[in-house]
């Protein structure tokens, strides 16, 4: 991100550039700076076009999250440097005619960002920035606390797509919006608008924009700090154990499961289908 973006970022918010440090350089994918007087972190997504999750994104992603485990973090907003979308989800190239290997390495490796995430000992945000599908959404439903910016949409299409969602992912939707909303929205594919899912309890708050957007993340880890890290990292953990030690149980059978249906013809057939709309429809 240049220099003039970082500025315009921090000082809408009232915080200097001197304020931050970068705390990791040499990432690709990701800018990750760590606000000096409340130790917060910023990850902000930065793969263009649409920050779609492929290899090197979450990968970057899960060494972020290890290194601020180490460091002294109070707190992480993930956001998007895009005005117009969080995240794209999963890279559809890495599905389509897929090497069994190659799929299975991809797949495991997303599992064990969104465990990494979901389990992370410090408070997490979304700061949706704009459209937030698919994976976009699963990495939101890992954060404590959902701020997503007006007008735009989030939902997991996979039924639509011919994808059987892994446990993890339905479990996880479950535990966000109830098993009933859960259900409803899993089985259809849906793709809700802001207002849908701020009802639906799928984000938390709605933002007018990008600044506002993490101006209410903001807040929401101003809440915690007079709260002992101690004992709120422990009741977070036992909140979100069930969920965790599932995929330690069940991870590894699921993962085959989901990528023997992916690998099915019938499947391919559908993402194909997928792909191509996606790449020809009519864009706003
Ligand atoms: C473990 C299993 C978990 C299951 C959970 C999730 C599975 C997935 O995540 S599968 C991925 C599902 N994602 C989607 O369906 C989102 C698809 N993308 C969109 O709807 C739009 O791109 C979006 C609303 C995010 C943004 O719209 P625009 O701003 O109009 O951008 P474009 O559509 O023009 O996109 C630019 C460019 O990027 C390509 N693209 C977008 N998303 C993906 C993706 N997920 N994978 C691969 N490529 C993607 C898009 O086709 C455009 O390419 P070009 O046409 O070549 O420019």
């Amino acid at each position: 991100m240049s220099t003039y973006k970082y500025a315009t970022l921090f000082l809408a918010r009232n915080i200097s550039v001197n304020q931050t440090r970068t705390f990791f350089s040499n990432l690709k994918c990701l800018d990750v700076t760590i606000n000096r007087e409340n130790g917060v972190a910023y990850v902000l997504m930065k793969h263009p076009p649409v920050n779609t999750l492929n290899m090197q994104l979450i990968s970057e992603l899960s060494l972020t999250l290890s290194n601020l485990e180490k460091s002294k973090c109070q707190g992480m907003i993930l956001s998007s440097i895009f005005d117009k979308v969080f995240c794209s989800g999963l890279d559809l190239n890495e599905l389509l005619k897929p090497k069994p290997e190659r799929v299975k390495g991809y797949f495991s490796t997303f599992q064990e960002l969104v465990i990494q995430l979901y389990g992370s000992s410090f408070p997490t945000v979304a700061a949706m920035t704009g459209h937030s599908p698919a994976g976009g959404c699963v990495l939101g439903m890992c954060c404590e606390y959902r701020v997503m910016k007006k007008n735009s949409q989030i939902g997991i299409p996979g039924s639509r797509m011919g994808i059987a969602l892994p446990r993890y992912i339905v479990n996880l939707m479950s535990s966000t919006i109830g098993l009933r909303n859960a259900e409803l929205m899993l089985t259809k594919g849906k793709i809700l608008n802001t207002d849908e899912a701020l009802k639906v309890g799928l984000i938390d708050e709605i933002a007018n924009d990008r600044t506002d957007a993490i101006r209410k993340a903001e807040d929401f880890l101003k809440e915690y700090e007079m709260i002992a890290p101690l004992a709120r990292g422990i009741t977070k953990r036992i909140i979100r154990r069930s969920i965790i030690e599932d995929v330690k149980m069940n991870g590894a059978a699921d993962l085959e499961n989901f990528v023997s249906v992916i690998m099915l013809p019938e499947v391919q057939e559908k993402l194909d289908m997928y792909m191509y709309n996606l790449k020809n429809r009519k864009r706003d």
